[in-house]
């Protein structure tokens, strides 16, 4: 882990995107969208189900492709690269996925070295053992790395799908749901977990979620999807100091405690 202090710059965007449109058949559902990560900070991304928050991290890690628009990743614009760029580009982009995407034949262990081997392929054994032990020791889960993912509760399925994301030290995470389907006290331990990897790893992150728990708790900022554009950014008590209705409706609906 790096032991300078972690600082959020916001006179430099990581991601910038301006007018971003992405539509799948009639379906039109981003619709303008302005956005940007600044260096160092949590963003969390708040909407309703199928408003097109998962479309939207696929489009900035280049996995989807915009229909128009201008999507800046780390100065580069991968609407507008080659597929050789975008590939070294996404080196830099670390993608937790909502269901952890562990590999169930393989051993925590080998689960955590698989993107090192396949990445950084002149690492030396006791240099991948190094690092394996520092990202279990990052979100607290040394002890399992002998163990098959059935062995592990879904908290720390989570924790591990997370730390073999920050094995290739990424300058940008980007969270799908981190807490769906945990109960609120392991939910409560990925949160902590996300401002760790913040301070520890000096990431930038886009946090996409329905829990106001976790959005209160890890986002420096919040950002809300309505009607495929970002209509309310700010803190989470500005987005939501609001009489807008589909507002007030999300909070109520949402917000557990
Ligand atoms: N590859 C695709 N082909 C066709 N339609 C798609 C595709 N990906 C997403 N969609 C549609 O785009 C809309 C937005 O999907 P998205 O997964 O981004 O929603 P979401 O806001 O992340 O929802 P949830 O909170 O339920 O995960 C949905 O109606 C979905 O069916």
């Amino acid at each position: 882990m790096d032991n300078e202090k972690h600082v959020i710059d916001y006179n430099n965007a990581v991601v910038s995107i301006r007018g971003l449109q992405k539509s799948f058949g009639d379906y039109h559902v981003l619709r303008g969208i302005d956005l940007d990560l600044y260096k160092g900070e949590n963003l969390v991304v708040l909407g309703r189900s199928g408003t097109g928050k998962s479309v939207l991290i696929k489009v900035i890690s280049g996995l989807l492709q915009a229909d128009s628009g201008s999507v800046k990743v780390l100065g580069k614009d991968i609407t507008n690269i080659s597929s050789l760029e975008l590939q070294e580009l996404r080196k830099s982009i670390g993608f937790s996925f909502q269901n952890s995407a562990l590999y169930d034949s393989m051993t925590v262990r080998k689960n955590l070295e698989f993107p090192l081997v396949r990445n950084r392929k002149n690492l030396r054994r006791k240099e991948i053992n190094e690092l394996v032990e520092r990202v279990l020791d990052a979100v607290g889960l040394k002890q399992t790395i002998n163990q098959m993912p059935a062995e592990l509760s879904g908290g720390q399925r989570k924790r591990i799908g997370i730390a073999r994301t920050l094995i290739l030290r990424p300058e940008i995470m980007l969270y799908d749901e981190p807490t769906a389907g945990l109960d609120p006290i392991t939910s409560i331990e990925i949160n902590n977990l996300i401002n760790r990897v913040q301070e520890n790893f000096n990431t930038s992150s886009i946090i996409i979620t329905h829990d106001l728990t976790c959005a209160k708790s890890t986002g420096n900022r919040v950002a809300m999807l309505l009607d495929g554009q970002f209509q309310r950014q700010g803190t989470f008590d500005e987005v939501f100091n609001t009489d807008d209705e589909r507002v007030k409706q999300f909070y109520n609906y949402n917000f557990i405690h």
